[in-house]
């Protein structure tokens, strides 16, 4: 049986990200290698010119899956019967930018958007908002869609999830494969907290493998929480492959499920569970299944823990008063 195209709209599509992500979706890592797609790419004018560039090469691959690319500097035309929108593009920190005028830059494109997606997406649309600050340009979105779900939101802390995983898997020595059960809480900032209390390393308590409190606290959470910006200095620019294997993994987890046992990072709208204020987008455990997510109910917060969790969510709790203050939600 021929398989509807599912409807992919990513922004941002000639950036860096962009081009380490559509020759994905186009080759089946994002749903699945039996899921036709078709893409929408929106970009600025500017930037129209280099995404037809892009367009041109994800023909040179004649990739079987790819049943379209449309290319579009509207909204409205982006976002048309999209199933999953990648929100990549956004504007960046410049030099003397304070942060009331970059939530108020990132405001002009993440609202709109919010709305192109409520007037024209499909009704299973899931978003992923992977343009910075994530949580916040998630939150912006989500309010300016009122009669999409607001659990169809999500903000990207997928990254950061498998960095933690990658770091704590250098430690102990242990194989990627066998860390399960680790947590991104709060933003994708400096101030999120991995947390490796719940994790486990081939069945074991990741915490009492690493039984190091001073290389978790001095090492671990900072190497972890800084690494985008260790990546900007080292190569100039910031993550983008693993970026966009990020974005991948996000989509496919949340689309395909988690694996039995284990869970993953998403930044999401809270419903108040371990004390995260209502609405506000921050990581949480879940697990997915059949196309939804579940925070994970019930885990123990240490001390050490909850410190972290409270700092960090205070600060997506100052972000969303400062977009409330500028009338972006
Ligand atoms: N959440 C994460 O883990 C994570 C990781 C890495 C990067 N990022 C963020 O992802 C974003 C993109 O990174 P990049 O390296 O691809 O940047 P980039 O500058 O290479 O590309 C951004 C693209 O977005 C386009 N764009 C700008 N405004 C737009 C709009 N209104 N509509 C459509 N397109 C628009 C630009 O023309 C550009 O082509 C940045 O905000 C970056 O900080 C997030
Ligand atoms: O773009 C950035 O500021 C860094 C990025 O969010 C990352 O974590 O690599």
């Amino acid at each position: 049986m021929t398989r509807t195209p599912v409807n992919v709209t990513v922004t941002g599509a000639a950036g860096q990200i962009g081009y380490a992500l559509l020759f994905r979706i186009a080759s089946g890592h994002l749903l699945g290698a039996d899921v036709p797609v078709k893409l929408r790419l929106l970009e600025i004018p500017q930037g129209i010119k280099a995404a037809e560039g892009t367009a041109m090469e994800l023909d040179d691959c004649a990739f079987p899956l790819l049943k379209g690319i449309d290319i579009t500097d509207d909204p409205n035309v982006a976002f048309d019967g999209a199933n999953i929108a990648l929100l990549v593009g956004a504007r960046p920190r410049t030099k003397g930018m304070e942060r009331g005028d970059l939530l108020s830059a990132n405001g002009g494109i993440f609202k709109p958007q919010g709305k192109a997606i409520n007037d024209n997406a499909a009704d299973d649309i899931k978003v992923l908002v992977v343009g910075n600050p994530a949580n916040t340009n998630a939150l912006i979105a989500q309010a300016a869609a009122p009669d999409v779900p607001v659990e169809r939101f999500t903000a990207m802390t997928r990254l950061d999830h498998n960095r933690a995983i990658s770091q704590l898997a250098a430690k102990t020595g242990a194989d990627v494969s066998d860390i399960r059960r680790l947590t991104i809480w709060g933003n994708h900032s400096a101030t999120q907290y991995p947390d490796i209390f719940h994790a486990t390393i081939a069945g074991k308590n990741a915490a009492e493998v690493v039984s190091d409190e001073k290389w978790l606290a001095d090492a671990f959470i900072p190497t972890v929480a800084k690494r985008g910006a260790a990546i900007i200095e080292a190569r100039g620019a910031s993550s983008a492959a693993s970026a966009a294997n990020a974005a991948i993994d996000h989509v496919h987890t949340w689309v395909n499920g988690t694996a039995e046992g284990d869970w993953t990072s998403m930044g999401i709208p809270s419903d108040g569970s371990y004390g995260v204020p209502e609405g506000i987008i921050s990581s949480f455990p879940v697990t997915c299944a059949g196309g939804s997510y579940e925070i994970v109910q019930g885990l123990d917060v240490n001390e050490f823990s909850r410190a972290r969790i409270d700092a960090s969510v205070q600060e997506l709790v100052e972000e969303r008063d400062a977009v409330r203050g500028l009338g972006l939600i």
